[in-house]
């Protein structure tokens, strides 16, 4: 619920914690805690920071849920993300994310009373709806029961003619899924076609080489993209979805198909984006969604040519950027995540450093502060984003920008210019998600390194460190039956683990400026990333907000 009448900043002092102090807070992207075997990168590499943290269970190490409902989740089997572990770490309490917001409207109806869907129902007369999105029941950025619900509902709501435009997964859901998505999709516009609406597919490609690009890391992929959907070109046509899926799958995974056309007998595009048309953008997680959200809605665009501008009614599943108010219309109202602790921690003298490399900037900064973009005080902040690679697939380079991030970090804590230097170290995320089990080694061996660095400064400023993580990745590798066994495909293939999964983080503190008799409590066992904000606030000097979910920390002896 966001706050009523002004908000009070002023934060009460900590009775016993100074103030003061150089915090580091570190967050590991895809490092979970899981049973040590050869699947587990983690346990593989030579991680001598992290395992030297470790020896400081239970009082300075321990496991934080950033799963399920912990994170805001609908249910206990949807593996955290980037979105909801850093909205759960900046914000300091649990909000209904997402996936659980458009659940709730579908189920009660009130997405079509909204007027998100009034609005582009005023194109079912005459245009078509597009529906732009993520194919897959991952429930990451998506999911395809909301996907097959949105087509019922609209069909029975009027529109007449429906063309959808599918970004293959492979990444939150096994690689090699995409065809029995797409086979479902089929059905589902096949029972709609018999009803009266002309519903088909009209293009595709891999999510991560077709749209579903983020922070302005590489405008190319939302330009393929673009070209497909809007215009109705792309290098490969076929006249039927399962076709393209199936047979581009023979020289690409699900994450990486070149974007196709679906065209008629004629070799004619069957759903370029017109004039009149209305588009919905359906996933729900806003990061891979605001560079399409801004080429669609946006008169003055100048990153690629878009050829053509359609005149179009175009609504998100959500907002993607309230700052931004970015697209201004949508179906489901995104969650008010409110009076974040960066904001807090400004208004009471914090200054801040945030740094992480492109594909994770936003998490440290955007995601951190309740999806909100941009500083709350420039002169107290400083945001630092270290371009990625661009155009691979980081198995090939898993080192990614580890050692940049840790030397800014390094070197934002010794100027002693800023109270909370604030990194994400991506690697365990990034390279686990391409499957490759070596180079996913060799990626937390690099995030540890970095780890490294950022420690020893802390050493030497007298500062303090919460080193922790937003959901798992790296630590498990492959998919497994109840027991915990790896599970094989029927070719006796190992079935490779792409996605997140459930397991719990850790949680570590520690440093010199660390005031002797702080160790985390024992009475929040069911902890989770929410927890960490109040912990920070405490190391910085201060009480955390009332409402936030309680501290984990505890100050024994005088
Ligand atoms: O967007 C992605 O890369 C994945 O779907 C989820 O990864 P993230 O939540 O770590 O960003
Ligand atoms: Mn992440
Ligand atoms: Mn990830």
């Amino acid at each position: 619920m966001a706050s009523s009448g002004p908000v009070s900043w002023k934060l009460d002092d900590h009775p016993k914690l100074p103030k003061g102090k150089t915090i580091a807070v570190v967050v590991l992207d895809g490092w979970g805690e899981y049973k040590p075997d050869q699947y587990n990168c983690i346990h593989v590499a030579q991680t001598p920071a992290m395992d030297s943290l470790k020896q400081g269970a239970p009082e300075k190490w321990r496991l934080v849920r950033a799963h399920g409902t912990a994170v805001g989740l609908p249910t206990e089997d949807d593996m955290g993300n980037s979105e909801v572990g850093h909205n759960a770490l900046g914000a300091g309490r649990i909000f209904a994310q997402g996936a659980k917001l458009v659940d709730l409207a579908l189920a009660s109806g009130k997405i079509y009373d909204g007027e998100g869907f009034k609005y582009i129902s005023e194109s079912f007369e005459k245009g078509t709806l597009h529906l732009i999105g993520l194919l897959s029941d991952g429930g990451v950025h998506s999911r395809l029961d909301q996907l097959q619900l949105l087509l019922k509902g609209a069909g029975e709501r009027g529109a007449k003619r429906i063309r959808v435009h599918i970004l293959t997964d492979g990444r939150d859901v096994l690689d090699g899924s995409s065809v029995g998505f797409v086979e479902t999709l089929e059905n589902d516009l096949a029972n709609l076609r018999q009803k009266g609406v002309d519903a088909r597919i009209a293009s595709g490609g891999g999510r991560m080489y077709v749209t579903m690009d983020r922070y302005e890391n590489d405008w190319n992929v939302v330009k393929r993209g673009w070209d497909a959907q809007v215009l109705g070109e792309a290098p490969h046509k076929f006249t039927s979805a399962v076709e393209a899926v199936k047979k581009l799958r023979e020289n690409a995974n699900d994450q990486y198909l070149p974007p196709f056309v679906i065209v008629d007998e004629n070799n004619k595009a069957v759903g370029p984006i017109l004039d009149g048309d209305a588009v919905v953008t359906i996933n729900f997680r806003a990061d891979r969604m605001v560079m399409l959200a801004k080429a669609l809605e946006y008169q003055d665009f100048n990153k690629f040519d878009r050829v053509r501008f359609p005149k179009i009614r175009y609504a998100g599943m959500l907002q993607y950027d309230g700052e931004l108010m970015l697209p201004n219309r949508y179906l489901v109202s995104p969650p008010e995540i409110d009076r974040t602790s960066g904001e807090y921690l400004v208004h009471n003298g914090v200054r801040t450093f945030a740094c992480s490399e492109t594909v994770k900037f936003g998490h440290v900064t955007f995601f951190w502060n309740g999806n909100r973009s941009g500083c709350f005080k420039p002169d107290m902040e400083e945001y630092v984003e270290i371009p990625s690679d661009v155009g691979i697939t980081f198995n090939v380079k898993p080192k990614m920008k580890a050692l940049e991030i840790g030397e800014k970090a390094r070197d934002a804590i010794l100027s002693r210019k800023f109270d909370q230097i604030r990194v994400n170290i991506p690697n365990g995320d990034m390279v686990g998600h391409t499957g490759d089990i070596e180079a996913t080694v060799v990626a937390c061996k690099a995030a540890d390194d970095a780890v490294k660095m950022i420690l020893d400064a802390i050493e030497q400023v007298g500062g303090i460190y919460v080193v922790t993580a937003d959901h798992g990745n790296a630590e498990d590798m492959v998919k497994r039956n109840k027991s915990g066994e790896p599970l094989k495909d029927k070719d006796g293939n190992l079935q490779i683990l792409t996605s997140h999964t459930c397991q719990p983080v850790p949680v570590a503190i520690g440093g010199p400026g660390l005031a002797p008799g702080v160790r985390f409590r024992n009475d929040v066992p069911n902890g989770g990333l929410a927890n960490v904000a109040a912990t920070v606030m405490n190391l910085h000097g201060f009480v955390a907000p009332g409402d936030y979910e309680p501290t984990l920390i505890e100050v024994v002896g005088n």
